[in-house]
């Protein structure tokens, strides 16, 4: 039984029914999902725009199985690693864990924790900042505010994770609300 925070993005493909992927993937287990972020490259490689999302998860499972889950999702969308950092169908990483209110640290190369480079991620903390405005981050500087993060990112880099919109869960999808009634747009 474990809380973790994840992230989800994508740059190829319907990225946005990826992103759905990963929602509805642990609807069992989410606590709650962040509205989308169109969020430019991180990491040097030189292509398109990411779709993100931030999500909390609360379960039956420990750190491992978590990974475990995210690493499925990625292979029902065909992700490939040909570049690091750079384009791909579907990215889910594990953020942080915390088990019985603790926070998991761990330098194991197979599931690191927290993740070594969210602190330097807008596409990370900016949605969860969202989802959990009083969220906090183990980082070797000790325990961080997200919200300080956040404030000392690169103005540059905050301005531009731009909130376009949200995935739509479960029935709701385009022309359908919250409870799969028609809505009368575009379908
Ligand atoms: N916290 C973590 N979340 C996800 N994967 C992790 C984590 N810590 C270690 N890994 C390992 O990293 C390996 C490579 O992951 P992946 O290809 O998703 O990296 P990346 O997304 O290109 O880069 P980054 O790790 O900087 O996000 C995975 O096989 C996984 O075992
Ligand atoms: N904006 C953004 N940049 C990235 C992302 C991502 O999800 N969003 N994922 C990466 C893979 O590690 C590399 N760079």
């Amino acid at each position: 039984m474990s809380r973790a925070v994840l992230s989800a993005g994508s740059n190829v493909g319907d990225s946005m029914a990826y992103l759905r992927s990963v929602v509805d993937g642990f609807a069992a287990d989410l606590v709650a999902v962040s509205s989308v972020y169109s969020t430019p490259p991180w990491g040097g490689v030189e292509q398109d725009d990411f779709l993100n999302i931030t999500l909390i998860v609360d379960g039956r499972h420990d750190a491992r199985q978590w990974l475990g889950r995210c690493a499925e999702l990625e292979r029902s969308a065909e992700r490939t690693r040909d570049i690091r950092w750079g384009p791909r169908t579907l990215d889910v990483d594990v953020i942080s864990v915390a088990d019985a209110g603790s926070v998991i640290v761990s330098d194991d190369p197979v599931l690191t924790l927290p993740h070594p480079r969210a602190a330097q991620r807008a596409f990370v903390l900016i949605p969860w900042l969202e989802i959990e405005p009083d969220a906090t981050l183990w980082t070797p500087e000790g325990e961080r505010a997200v919200a300080d993060l956040v404030d000392e990112l690169d103005a540059a880099d905050r301005d531009a994770v731009r909130c376009v919109g949200r995935v739509a869960v479960g029935r709701e999808t385009a022309g359908r609300d919250s409870a799969g009634r028609e809505t009368g747009g575009s379908a």
